[in-house]
Formats: C-alpha cells, sequence, structure tokens
C-alpha cells in the first residue's frame, strides 16, 4: 500500500501507556441497562486499539469515556496526554477552507478571541502534511469527498497537539479506497507514535491495522487482548450471531484476514483471488 505520499516528521516515542481505563462501568440512567462493567484496559504510544461489536452496545459511549466528554459511573479513565477526538463525518460543514478547519485544531491553545499566531499556523501546516492533505489546503471543506473530508478531520486532531486520537468509524461510508487510505494514514500515525483508538464495524481493518482489539461481547461483557485473539472466527461469530470465516488473502505485500459473513449459503471459502488495493491522494 502506497503511503509516500504521506510526510514523516520525527516520530514520538513509543510503548509509553498513554491511555488507562480502570475498572470503568457505565449506563445512561440509574435504572437504565449498563453498556460496560469493569472494563480495564491501557492504550499504549505506536498502537492502535480498534474496538468492535453489533450496534448500539456503547463502542461510541465508551469512546466518548475514553475522550473525557462523558465520565464513567464507576472506575476511572486516565489520559496521560492530550486527547483529539474525531467524531464520524455527518455532513458537509459551513464554508471553511481546509486549512481553517485544520487551523481550529489550535482553539484550545488560544485564549477566547485570540487570533492565531504563527507557530498555530505551521502546527497546521505540519499536520495537513502528515496526513498528507496539504494540496487541499485552499479547497473549501464542505466540497470535498467524505474520504477527503474524514483525513481533515484527522489533520485537525493531528494539528491539536494531542498524541492521544480517538475516532469514531473513520472508515465508515468510504469507498474501498477510501478506507484503504484511512487505513494507511492511521497505521502512519501510529508508527509515528501517536496512540490511536477507533471504533470499526470491519473485522478485518481491525486486524489488519490494530495491536489491540476491544470486543463487546454480552449485554455489558466486553473482551480485550490482542487483535487475532479476540477477533478468532469464532469469537466473531458468537458476537455477530452467524458463521463468519476468516480465510487470508494474499496481497503484494503478504496476506492478511478478511471476514467473510455467512449470508446464507454457508461460509465455507474455497478460493479467494489476490487482491491489491492502490491508493493515491489523487484518487480521492
Ligand atoms: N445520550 C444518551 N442518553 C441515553 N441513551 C443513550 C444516549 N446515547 C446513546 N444512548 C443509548 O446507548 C446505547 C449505546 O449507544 P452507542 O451509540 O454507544 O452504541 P454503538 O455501539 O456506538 O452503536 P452503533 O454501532 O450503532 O454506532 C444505545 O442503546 C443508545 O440508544
Amino acid at each position: 500500500m502506497e503511503t509516500s505520499l504521506i510526510s514523516r516528521p520525527e516520530a514520538l516515542s513509543t510503548d509509553e501507556v498513554l491511555l488507562e481505563v480502570n475498572s470503568a462501568s457505565f449506563r445512561y440512567s440509574a435504572r437504565g441497562p449498563w453498556l460496560f462493567k469493569g472494563l480495564s484496559l491501557t492504550v499504549s504510544a505506536g498502537e492502535i486499539l480498534s474496538i468492535l461489536g453489533p450496534n448500539a452496545r456503547g463502542k461510541t459511549t465508551l469512546l466518548k469515556c475514553l475522550a473525557g466528554l462523558l465520565k464513567p459511573v464507576a472506575g476511572q479513565v486516565s489520559a496521560h496526554a492530550d486527547i483529539g477526538y474525531v467524531p464520524q463525518d455527518h455532513g458537509s460543514g459551513a464554508a471553511f477552507l481546509v486549512r481553517d478547519m485544520v487551523l481550529m485544531g489550535r482553539t484550545r491553545m488560544l485564549r477566547p478571541f485570540q487570533v492565531p499566531r504563527a507557530e498555530d499556523r505551521e502546527a497546521a501546516t505540519a499536520a495537513m502534511l502528515r496526513v498528507g492533505v496539504e494540496d487541499w489546503a485552499d479547497r473549501e471543506y464542505s466540497q470535498l469527498s467524505g474520504g477527503q473530508r474524514q483525513l481533515v478531520l484527522i489533520a485537525r486532531a493531528v494539528a491539536s497537539g494531542s498524541r492521544i486520537l480517538i475516532l469514531d468509524e473513520p472508515a465508515s461510508a468510504l469507498d474501498l479506497r477510501n478506507q484503504a487510505k484511512i487505513l494507511a494514514v492511521l497505521g502512519q500515525l501510529a508508527e509515528d507514535g501517536f496512540a490511536v483508538v477507533m471504533t470499526t464495524h470491519h473485522p478485518d481493518h481491525a486486524l489488519h491495522i490494530s495491536r489491540n482489539a476491544l470486543l463487546f461481547v454480552g449485554s455489558h461483557d466486553t473482551r480485550w487482548g490482542p487483535v487475532e485473539e479476540m477477533l478468532s472466527a469464532s469469537a466473531l461469530s458468537e458476537v455477530y450471531g452467524l458463521p463468519i470465516c476468516l480465510p487470508r488473502v494474499l496481497t503484494d505485500s503478504g496476506s492478511r484476514h478478511v471476514a467473510v459473513p455467512d449470508f446464507g449459503q454457508g461460509c465455507r471459502v474455497n478460493r479467494i483471488t489476490p487482491v491489491t488495493i492502490e491508493t493515491s491522494k489523487e484518487n480521492l
């Protein structure tokens, strides 16, 4: 997969724990159902954690707890670095230029009504280079495609100087090429020492780029651990309630798992054709 278009500034130190969750539990109301109970995990610099589970189980809620937007009812979330939260892109947004959207990531460093400083503009430019969106700097955000907008939102989080990036379904509603591009960018950010947490409905995305996975398994049960252990065919079949197989496909760079659900004909996989997805910014 091509990543050469993404600039690579100096790497941050890796393997330092940046986010810790200790016995956290959450429900929205005293009589409401628990979404998770006694959840513990860590996320280190250089790591991607993927969060998976069926709809309405609490993935976005957990992300909000990790980002400090919601407080667990019990237990603690401790962040040892600043957090950039990238929500799902729900629309085209206002008529801002891309460079101004990214510059907004600096807002928390400014006093009310303070004009962005030279260092803020430099940080925004560096973030655009790091994520590979610099060519669109003078384009209107609202006129970008969904994949392009998602990358701009990631650049905005990077511009904020945050070392922890928390992303809600960053590849949802994107075509295959844009999914590949987003995964390449997130992989690169992790290699550069960011800690990345994302929700996804794509087990193969998680298997492709994550070190660890958190799986919502029951009404409030979660499992956390190495992605290959958490996302086995049997675990996915149990969680999603249908047979799922995980064949390996050959790619130009090796091989990787894809999740193949049973749509009613049984999930035996006889033959997988090698797949290659070329990515380039021009095609976004
Ligand atoms: N502010 C809120 N107040 C009360 N209940 C809420 C609130 N936000 C979400 N919920 C409920 O909490 C549950 C979990 O929602 P959440 O959005 O975290 O799920 P999710 O796993 O991210 O779902 P999806 O995969 O569909 O995006 C759902 O039943 C939802 O209706």
